[in-house]
């Protein structure tokens, strides 16, 4: 066992997806049963107790690896050291609220954020937005920080990966570890490009599947994209678990770095990459080499998966356009 505590700081601690993510922490999942972990808890201030709550129940887990629990409602020092950075807690759109007084109240949360990290944070630190509107919060953030490498900044598909991958392995028939390669493009939102063209499916091409073009246009791609209000229409509630379950996911694999010949889905800092304007945070289908996200090189983007990548692109642009006019990035 390695000696020295990884510092992982989550904000919105006491919310859903908290209480289903921070208990797996400290079991060991995110980062390893080698790897003890200090908890950093930022909550707002009318959510501190309840997020105490939630740091006594990490104590009565006893779990090993847990080095300790800190909650606090200031940014400044809950990142304090942070190596990683879980940035869950946003706010949600209200009754009436327009995208763009949404856009403005979540500046309000990331852009401080960020400078917090930017000022207090390990020099290592790694950066996952959770919170919805996610890619733009994450480039609110990583404008926020100058001193921080922007491609520390991602933001979760992995949850849409993730269910691309059961949609897929349901269809075909086949265990699900046997679906690999496939890719989410753009935004994390109705407009994602969940792209089966590359993928390797048990013994086939992906391609065999999406030949069906039936299925594909009218079941695969919107059951992807719009799982998230399913499972709020199903549940009464929003996908915490399996949110929490990405967000592990995503931070494991950026740590661990990808499986030899296979890749995932991440929202990552655009450099221009198949064409996604630089400096949005955009998804891409990324392998990791345990430190660094890099996109995967020279996938054949066919007319069909090009105007979908455009599309969702295209509302990133507005999304940023958006924030730009706040003042925010
Ligand atoms: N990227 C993705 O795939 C997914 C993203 N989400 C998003 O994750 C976010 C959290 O979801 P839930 O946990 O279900 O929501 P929730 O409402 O249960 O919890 C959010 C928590 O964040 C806290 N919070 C608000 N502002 C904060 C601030 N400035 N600093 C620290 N904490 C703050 C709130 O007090 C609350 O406890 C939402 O924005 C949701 O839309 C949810 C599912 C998937
Ligand atoms: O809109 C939400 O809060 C839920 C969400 O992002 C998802 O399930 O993909």
């Amino acid at each position: 066992m390695t000696t020295s505590p990884v510092t992982v700081t989550v904000t919105g601690a006491a919310g859903q997806i908290g209480y289903a993510l921070l208990f797996r922490i400290g079991a060991g999942q995110l980062l390893g049963p080698d790897t003890p972990v200090r908890l950093r808890l930022l909550e707002i201030p009318q959510a501190v107790q309840a997020a105490e709550g939630v740091a006594m129940e990490l104590d009565d887990c006893a779990f090993p690896l847990l080095d300790g629990v800190d909650v606090s409602d200031d940014p400044r020092t809950a990142f304090d050291g942070a190596n990683v950075a879980l940035l869950v807690g946003a706010r949600p759109r209200g009754k009436g609220m327009e995208r763009a007084d949404l856009l403005e109240a979540n500046g309000g949360i990331f852009g401080p954020q960020g400078r917090a990290i930017n000022d207090v944070a390990a020099d290592d630190v790694r950066v996952l937005v959770v919170g919805n509107p996610a890619n733009t919060n994450a480039l609110i953030a990583a404008s926020s920080a100058p001193d921080v490498p922007r491609s520390r900044f991602t933001a979760m598909t992995r949850l849409d990966h993730n269910r691309a991958l059961s949609q897929v392995a349901r269809r075909a028939g086949v265990p699900v570890a046997q679906v690999r390669r496939l890719s989410i493009w753009g935004n994390h939102s109705a407009s994602q490009y969940p792209d089966l063209f590359h993928a390797q499916v048990g013994d086939r091409p992906g391609s065999d599947l999406a030949a069906d073009r039936g299925w594909l246009t009218d079941d695969f791609i919107p059951t992807v994209a719009k799982r998230g209000a399913a499972i709020i229409e199903a549940r009464g509630a929003s996908s915490q678990a399996s949110a929490a379950n990405a967000a592990i996911d995503h931070v494991r694999d950026w740590y661990a770095g990808t499986p030899e010949g296979d890749w995932t889905s991440a929202g990552i800092w655009s450099t221009g990459e198949y064409g996604v304007p630089e400096g949005l945070i955009s998804s891409f289908p990324v392998t990791s080499d345990g430190r660094d996200w890099s996109v995967v090189e020279g996938l054949e983007i066919d007319p069909f998966s090009r105007e979908r990548i455009d599309a969702s692109v295209a509302e990133l642009l507005e999304e940023r356009e958006a924030v730009r006019a706040l003042g925010l990035v």
